[in-house]
């Protein structure tokens, strides 16, 4: 009897979780639509509305482009939003009002998806009087090329005649006070003063509700999977998303990582490598994390939206390459497919050493015996039996890899810029051609999450 009411009372009590679970799902759901209709209700308005163009690496500008959209409309000015890399020199003269965040990136470098428009566009000057702007330039003056793209769009811009509504602005890792100053200088399109009231989304909590050492006894640092909870929050997010996790010093800027797991899951993964300085003392917060962070402590977290490395089709085929850590930001994608129909998924993944940095072997191979992953090719340069890096996959399955982009694949790559990401590049290059390259990017089929 007592067993029989026990089994009851579990069997209620899975019920109730189950609904719970249920219930959140649509509620993350309900809110994204609900941010999608925002977005395209600004997006509707008609030809006369101000064009707020984003170029954008990593999400910060086209964050704030639509904040932009957003104060324009609420100041009964109607604005559009569109990536700049998709528009024509005639598409900004036809606007008449553009204004454009852009950020920078690499060494003074536009952002990949502008790659096409720096080419075709940028390479001359074109003809644009008639058309007003301003630029809110992003960058990091730790970097040589502050605000780079940034000046460049300025400067060519107004030596094809448009006509400078105000100075350019131009921003300092995400400073707040120079993005409340651009909101200040928007009085300039909607006549009526602006009270500007920008601050950083908030950081809301989580807890850290597991750590695992990934690669024990590897050559290369530390790699531990993380993973968080949310706290009393509903957080909703995309393959391909980026976190801003803040560290306990608030003095110290946020870091960002790659998010590796999907809202599905209930938990935010994070693949974070230990940094050792060359005196031996680990990287502030790579340390922190991986080590000093005890497991049940909470922090503060944000999620950031990157189109820039979303993936442009669910069911086409997809392509991913990386290196180390860059495995997170590919592992969200895989994941993203586990219960659709695709045309094939096929990860290409570099580390050092095949006894030690096997990464999530176990769940690779689970992946690929469910057909979520259809092919896995692993390389290890500091193995004696192999000794190559990842872009070698390149060369060596170019029949193959020439064919899934035939059928219409999307390559997305993830991990270190300088190496990785540089040799990818120039192997895709020799085996497809530049002009194949360029027309993938400019398609959004050849996308890099790389640091
Ligand atoms: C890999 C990388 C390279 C960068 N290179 C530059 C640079 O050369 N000049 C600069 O001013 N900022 C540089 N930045 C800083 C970005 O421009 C800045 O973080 C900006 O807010 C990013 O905006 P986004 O998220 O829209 O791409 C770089 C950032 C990253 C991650």
């Amino acid at each position: 009897m007592t067993t029989d009411l026990s089994r009851l009372l579990w069997a209620g009590l899975a019920i109730v979780l189950w609904l719970l679970t249920l219930a959140m799902v649509t509620w993350n759901e309900r809110r994204r639509r609900a941010s999608e209709s925002a977005r395209a209700t600004i997006l509707a308005t008609g030809q006369d509305a101000v064009l707020v163009a984003f170029a954008s690496q990593t999400g910060l500008a086209e964050q704030l482009a639509w904040s932009t959209a957003e104060i324009l409309s609420r100041a009964g000015t109607a604005a559009r939003v569109a990536n700049l890399g998709t528009l024509t020199a005639a598409d900004l003269r036809a606007s008449r009002r553009l204004l454009v965040v852009a950020s920078t990136t690499g060494e003074g470098d536009a952002p990949d998806s502008l790659s096409g428009f720096v080419r075709r566009q940028m390479s001359a000057r074109g003809d644009l009087s008639g058309l007003s702007y301003a630029v809110l330039a992003l960058g990091d003056r730790s970097y040589n090329g502050f605000c780079g793209f940034g000046r460049a769009l300025d400067g060519w811009l107004k030596d094809s005649g448009a006509t400078a509504l105000f100075e350019r602005v131009e921003v300092n890792d995400g400073d707040p006070d120079s993005i409340r100053h651009w909101q200040r200088q928007l009085a300039a399109l909607t006549g009526q003063a602006i009270e500007p009231d920008w601050t950083p989304a908030p950081f809301e909590t989580w807890r850290l509700v597991e750590r695992t050492h990934l690669n024990p006894g590897s050559p290369g640092g530390e790699a531990h999977l993380l993973s968080f909870e949310p706290i009393g929050s509903v957080a909703t997010w995309a393959a391909g998303d980026i976190a801003e996790i803040a560290l306990p010093d608030p003095a110290a800027p946020s870091r960002e990582y790659s998010v590796a797991s999907l809202p599905v899951d209930g938990r935010a993964e994070f693949i974070i490598r230990r940094l050792v300085r060359s005196d031996g003392s680990p990287g502030l917060a790579s340390g922190w994390l991986t080590h000093d962070l005890v497991e049940g402590s909470e922090i503060g977290l944000r999620l950031r939206r990157n189109t820039a490395f979303h993936s442009p089709d669910a069911s086409a085929p997809l392509i991913l390459i990386g290196n180390g850590t860059g495995i997170a930001g590919l592992r969200a994608h895989w994941r993203a497919r586990r219960d659709v129909r695709h045309g094939g998924t096929w990860l290409m993944f570099g580390e050092r050493s095949s006894l030690h940095d096997a990464f999530l072997d176990e769940e690779l191979q689970a992946a690929q015996a469910k057909g979520v992953l259809t092919r896995i090719d692993r390389t290890y340069s500091r193995a004696p039996s192999d000794g190559r890096y990842v872009q070698a996959l390149i060369t060596e399955q170019a029949e193959r890899l020439n064919d899934w982009i035939v059928r219409g694949a999307t390559i997305l790559v993830c991990g270190s810029r300088e190496g990785m990401s540089e040799g990818v590049d120039q192997a895709l290059e020799s085996l497809l051609g530049p002009e194949r390259i360029e027309a993938l990017r400019e398609a959004g089929r050849y996308r890099r999450d790389v640091y």
